[in-house]
């Protein structure tokens, strides 16, 4: 081993750089001679901006200073020592999952990670607390995404928040949204690009209801509420999240699919489609293509469900796959936003971030590679056997070797490099924090 191998090896670092454009040449071959144009693919990788969300960082407990408990269907299985416990940490861990992932990505903040020097209520919550994040986001070239947190508080404890019968209660949550749409609009007037602010309410029931078209009425009747005052598009765009079942709300989810699929279309908003929210056998790839007929533009909550949790660190699966072709193939970039959605406790929330944002750039560049006009050509010729061969073919072609340059191009570790800096930063920072149990899964 040479001294330059050997000094990356001790960090950790196993992949020779020349050896990645030796491959990244073969590959670039290979893919051309399936008249894929490998350079326009990563013009346009650059161009992508995944919106990360913070609260992978501390288990969605947010900086409200309560400690209350998680709630509202949301849970955090395991007990991984280095939690984010404030801005600063949260800030410094997100910087260092930035620097394994290449490309410029956005950052997903809830309402709940606010800077709150003495207990502010969510229905007063204001842009000056959120000021600190907005001057961190520009000191770091990152665009900022906003949802109001309609969970972990003492107005949400029965499971319902804007759909609530108590008209007191409702307008505690109506409040909030407002008050979480004027912080979304000026996170926008400081970025180049609309601030995407997200509706998700938990409310629902456990047990079959005897009435479920006015929790429907009333959450509509909210939002419109909350929607009254138009905010500059250039600003902020609202997102309205379905979910079909969560725990506590088995049975009925007030802000189901259909609700919200008409709610989106009919008030011309942005449809969130989280990956975690439907049945176990449907999928939402299928649904990008019908939605995007209607709506003018669709976030993805990119998340991985597994059996009763909707949130596991989103891996290389077929649906990952599927859906950031949907993407692709429909060429919907421009009003597509894809954001993540996932949280996980039991490993190192550094490592989680990069493994979920990596594979989900990993699909779009697969997608981004993918010969589709042959594909659908042979199609649009009925010839269904030339389809599917070469659907199979191109699945074992040399996307790594692509990835792999696209890392080192863009300066952040290829292969599984970035783990050894991981493990460094666990030793370093980390494990220095306390060790601060949450619910163990
Ligand atoms: C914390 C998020 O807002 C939340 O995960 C929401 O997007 C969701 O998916 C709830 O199941
Ligand atoms: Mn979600």
């Amino acid at each position: 081993m040479d001294k330059a191998a050997a000094l990356r090896s001790n960090i950790g670092i196993t992949m020779d750089p020349g050896k990645i454009d030796k491959a990244y040449e073969l590959a670039k071959e290979a893919y051309q001679e399936i008249g894929v144009d490998v350079d326009a693919a990563l013009k346009q990788m650059r161009n992508v901006q995944i919106s990360v969300h913070c609260w992978q960082g501390d288990d969605v407990m947010g900086f409200e200073g309560d400690s209350g408990a998680l709630g509202n269907g949301l849970a955090v299985t395991g007990n991984y020592p280095g939690r984010a416990r404030n801005i600063d940490e949260l800030q410094s861990d997100l910087e260092f999952a930035y620097s394994l992932i290449p490309g410029r990505h956005r950052l997903n903040l809830h309402a709940l990670y606010g800077d709150f020097p003495t207990p502010v209520d969510r229905d007063e919550i204001g842009v000056e607390h959120f000021r600190g994040w907005i001057d961190w986001a520009r000191g770091q070239q990152i665009q900022l995404d906003f949802n109001p947190s309609y969970f972990s508080h003492p107005h949400a404890t029965d499971g319902f928040t804007l759909s609530h019968a108590d008209a007191g209660i409702r307008q505690f949550w109506i409040d909030h949204g407002i008050a979480s749409r004027k912080i979304a609009a000026a996170m926008g007037e400081a970025q180049d690009t609309p601030c995407i602010n997200n509706f998700w309410v938990p409310d629902g029931y456990k047990d079959t209801p005897a009435d479920r078209k006015a929790p429907r009425e009333r959450l509509a009747a909210a939002l419109d509420s909350i929607f009254a005052t138009d905010l500059p598009a250039e600003h902020t765009l609202d997102a309205v999240e379905c979910k079909l079942f969560g725990i506590g709300s088995e049975s009925y989810v007030v802000g189901s699919h259909e609700f919200y699929m008409g709610y989106a279309i009919s008030r011309n908003k942005v449809l969130c489609l989280d990956a975690g929210h439907f049945h176990p056998t449907e999928v939402i790839s299928d649904k990008i293509s019908s939605v995007m007929m209607y709506v003018p533009e669709l976030l993805l909550h990119v998340s991985r469900g597994v059996r009763w949790d909707s949130d596991h660190v989103v891996t290389y699966t077929d649906e990952l796959q599927s859906i950031l072709q949907e993407v692709v193939r429909g060429d919907y970039l421009n009003r597509v936003h894809i954001g993540l959605d996932f949280f996980d406790a039991s490993i190192n929330r550094v490592a989680a971030w990069a493994i979920g944002t990596r594979n989900t750039l990993k699909a779009l560049l697969a997608a981004l590679l993918e010969p589709t006009q042959q594909l659908q050509q042979l199609e649009l010729e009925g010839d269904y056997t030339g389809r599917l061969a070469l659907l199979e073919e191109q699945k074992t072609l040399p996307l790594g070797a692509v990835w792999n340059h696209y890392c080192q191009q863009a300066g952040v570790p290829a292969g599984a490099d970035w783990l050894g800096l991981v493990r460094q930063y666990e030793n370093d920072v980390l494990s220095h924090r306390d060790r601060n149990p949450t619910l163990v899964g």
